[in-house]
């Protein structure tokens, strides 16, 4: 990101910090330093220079070797107090604020207010935010003012003007939609600071793989590497609220407690006729005078007496008394005008047929938990509760790009010794079926600087990245050393075939940060990676709560297998003559045999301590495709 040097930056730390128990709230630790000194890295690397408004604590706030500035305007004005006090001392034409408790903030806000400001002719550019389907949600202080307004500020104050949006009202102003809600995070309160400080805190790989004894990055088996990605991912934490239809595959981000009872009454899960079982008898034919027809969505008054029952469609509330319904075909319909109905002895027993209020959904009982990924039967379910919007999860944003000089994409010439990059298709398909919202970066070349500049860029505008290729150990593989330079990237092989060699972690770039997988080049090793340490990291980062069901099936056939590794190898699940599942493996099992996985339904899951297969031997399968 470029430095703008037209434009000085003010941290607003001028504030009592009443909400967090008057404590200094910019001084407050937070992840390894305090909250101030996050809010300054970000800004740093944007503007000319920085400054701090503080009013207590002058020193402290000093030692970061940023001017401080204290409010002009006695009494904690307020935010505007501080602006104030900067476009006073400010040098450049414009100024720009954050306040000291978003330690998220954008790293490109100065580059973007400044070019509303500039475009729209406006005295000043402030952030706003707007999650899906709810209303705009202006950032106020996080502004960029011309510094020439010093005098029309100052007569606001000194008119007794307090509020930004009010002092907003005089000026020319250009609203800036930013998509990152969680950049504008403030926090408040000294348990938000806490809750941040642990559940987002960047812990480093190596105190991960401390916690394990006997931890070798280049032997690493399976279920370790999955232990370590899973426990140095965190979620997301940004909720959206959608229509309901909307929703679909999207991950539930709040529990849903039932606001209503599915079904509201007692009802006929018959068409027939409800009646008393009290009024059947058990030695022979009985017979009821049939007094009214209820139809569903009509209830009826009527209290049928002993010896009398009523006509009934499915889904019709049972009438009072009644306990039972007896299936039209069940009967004989006698009497004169056949107003009456005979049932044989025996034919239903008391409760037959009724549907209780409540059997489907109670009110007041957990219909859906928070972490569910909504298919097509929780729409349905959230439907019957008369609930039209979901809290969500925002959708997770990942980037993807392949790395290799001898790539070359679909519509290009394919040169001697090259091939079509396919990998890029794969991650497109697999990421989608996710429910990413995704970044396809194209092309990497080996090349140091593109690799760095397409990670940066990357790592600045989405949660994760998945590349592939480059990550094994040859002479052009740049990718490793870059990942390495960027962040806290550690580079296994994996105790498994396909996708033995991997690199995990978090890459670093003007205070943004990115989870990054590297997958290894072979196409059906970048699949399995994925399926296998990408898909479960990314569902968690989600918060979606989805793991995967092995399936137990005989092999059809012999397969070689060697122990001390798992072998992910590519199957076809059919039925046998007697009808039993079996599975037998697609032919040539090459780390670069695509066809391998696109003629498979299923993948054996062959494991680490299992050696040979033999036909008729039971083996875990997954497979591809579930019922929608
Ligand atoms: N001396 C060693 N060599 C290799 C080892 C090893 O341990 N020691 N590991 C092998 C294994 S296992 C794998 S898997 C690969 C992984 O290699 P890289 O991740 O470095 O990937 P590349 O070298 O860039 O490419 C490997 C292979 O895949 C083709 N490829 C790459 N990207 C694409 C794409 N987007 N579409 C289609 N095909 C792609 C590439 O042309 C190479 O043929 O390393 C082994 N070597
Ligand atoms: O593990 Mo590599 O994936 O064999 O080609
Ligand atoms: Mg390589």
């Amino acid at each position: 990101m470029k430095k703008n040097s037209m434009i000085s930056a003010l941290i607003l730390a001028g504030g009592r910090g009443s909400r967090m128990g008057h404590v200094d709230k910019g001084l407050q630790p937070f992840r390894g330093t305090t909250m101030v000194q996050h809010v300054l890295e970000r800004l740093a690397p944007q503007v000319g220079n920085v400054a701090i408004n503080a009013n207590q604590n002058l020193a402290a706030y000093a030692a970061l070797k940023v001017p401080v500035w204290p409010d002009e305007t006695t009494g904690f004005a307020g935010p505007l107090a501080g602006l104030e006090a900067g476009m006073r001392h400010c040098a450049t034409p414009y100024m720009l604020s954050a306040p000291c408790d978003s330690p998220f903030l954008p790293g490109d806000l100065a580059a973007r207010l400044f070019h509303a400001l500039q475009s729209q002719g406006a005295d000043v550019a402030l952030a706003v935010t707007q999650e899906a389907g709810m209303r705009k949600q202006p950032h106020p202080v996080f502004c960029l003012v011309k510094t020439a307004l010093l005098p029309v500020l100052s007569t606001y104050l000194a008119a007794g003007g307090r509020r930004v949006d009010g002092w907003y009202a005089e000026l020319i102003v250009a609203e800036v939609l930013f998509d990152d809600s969680d950049a504008f995070r403030n926090i408040n309160t000294l348990d938000e600071l806490h809750s941040f400080d642990s559940a987002r805190a960047p812990r480093r790989l190596q105190d991960v793989v401390s916690c394990l004894s006997d931890y070798d990055p280049d032997a690493l088996p399976v279920r370790q590497a999955q232990q370590i990605i899973r426990d140095f991912v965190t979620p997301i934490r940004s909720v959206e609220k959608v229509a309901l239809r909307s929703a679909l595959d999207r991950v539930l981000a709040a529990d849903i407690v039932s606001p209503i009872s599915v079904p509201a009454h007692d009802n006929s899960a018959m068409d027939g006729y409800a009646l008393r079982g009290a009024d059947l008898r058990p030695d022979g034919p009985t017979t009821l005078t049939v007094i009214a027809t209820v139809y569903a969505g009509r209830p009826s008054e009527l209290v049928p007496a002993a010896g009398e029952c009523v006509r009934i469609m499915t889904g019709g509330v049972m009438p009072a008394g009644c306990d039972s319904v007896i299936p039209q075909e069940f009967v004989a319909n006698v009497g004169v005008g056949e107003t009456d109905i005979s049932i044989d002895a025996g034919t239903i027993r008391t409760g037959d047929n009724r549907r209780f209020a409540g059997e489907d959904l109670m009110a007041g009982s957990a219909a859906l938990k928070k972490g569910k990924i909504l298919r097509p039967a929780d729409l349905g379910l959230l439907a019957s509760l008369g609930i039209a919007e979901v809290p969500v999860q925002r959708r997770l944003r990942v980037a993807f790009f392949s790395t290799g000089d001898e790539l070359r994409s679909i519509g290009e010439t394919l040169d001697a010794g090259c091939v079509y990059d396919s990998n890029r298709y794969t991650l497109y398909g697999m990421l989608t079926r996710l429910g990413c919202d995704i970044v396809d970066m194209g092309i990497v070349k080996d090349d140091p600087q593109a690799l760095e500049e397409a990670l940066r860029n990357a790592c600045e505008n989405v949660d994760a990245i998945v590349t592939s290729g480059g990550v094994s150990v040859g002479a052009a593989d740049y990718t490793r050393e870059i990942m390495a330079r960027l962040g806290d990237v550690t580079f296994w092989k994996i105790g498994m075939r396909p996708g033995r060699p991997l690199a995990f972690g978090q890459i670093n770039s003007n205070g943004k940060s990115a989870y990054l997988f590297g997958l290894p080049g072979n196409p059906v090793a970048v699949m399995v990676s994925f399926y296998f340490f990408a898909r479960a990291a990314l569902l968690a980062m989600m918060g979606a709560d989805a793991p995967l069901p092995l399936l137990r099936v005989k092999s059809a056939g012999a397969i070689r297998k060697k122990s001390g590794r798992t072998e992910y190898q590519r199957g076809i699940l059919s039925v046998d003559a007697d009808a039993a599942q079996q599975v037998a493996i697609t032919g040539s099992q090459g780390s670069g045999i695509l066809r391998s996985m696109s003629e498979a339904n299923c993948m054996v899951v062959l494991h680490d301590e299992m050696g040979n297969v033999a036909a008729g031997d039971m083996v875990d399968v997954l497979m591809f495709e579930g019922l929608v």
